[in-house]
């Protein structure tokens, strides 16, 4: 079912101190900042050899990455994303397993503009896992 590793999310409290991490003092290449509303973040993507890392930051009343930064307050891991060619084949491949979809299972658009999906933490080693169409 897996592909690549699309991208590692990363939650962070200020976009901006993320930003001079990577950019400044890391010396990667990173993307303007994007708003997403419809998903309660803003993100930027710092460009690597072999994958993404997603900087993430809250957006909003009701985000979902809220209550991930009160336990963590300076940042930490937030998810990985991979690479799936069918996403709803793979959501009914999961769900058959017990697997808990995130949502209503209906898959929404992401950052790079194609359908995701979220399973949840619990069931995956206390990593949760985005899946990409690709
Ligand atoms: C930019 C768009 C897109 C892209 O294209 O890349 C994105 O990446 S959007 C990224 C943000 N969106 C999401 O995270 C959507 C899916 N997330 C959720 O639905 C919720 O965050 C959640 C995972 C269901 C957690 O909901 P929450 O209200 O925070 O519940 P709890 O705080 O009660 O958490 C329950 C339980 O799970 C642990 N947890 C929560 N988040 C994570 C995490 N990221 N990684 C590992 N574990 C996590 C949390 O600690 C709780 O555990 P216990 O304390 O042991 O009960
Ligand atoms: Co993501």
């Amino acid at each position: 079912m897996l592909g690549r590793v699309n991208h590692v999310a990363i939650a962070v409290p200020d976009m901006e101190k993320g930003i001079a991490a990577y950019r400044d003092t890391l010396g990667a290449t990173v993307s303007e900042v994007q708003k997403l509303p419809e998903h309660g973040v803003s993100v930027v993507f710092v460009e690597l050899p072999n994958t993404k890392v997603e900087l993430l930051e809250p957006l909003g009343e009701n985000s979902p990455i809220a209550a991930f930064l009160e336990k963590n307050p300076s940042g930490g891991m937030h998810h990985i994303c991979y690479e799936v060619e069918d996403i709803l084949a793979a959501r009914d491949q999961l769900k058959a397993t017990g697997a808990r979809v995130l949502g209503d299972g209906t898959p929404k658009i992401g950052a790079h503009g194609k359908p995701v999906l979220f399973l949840h933490p619990k069931d995956f080693f206390g990593t949760l896992i985005e899946l990409e169409q690709v």
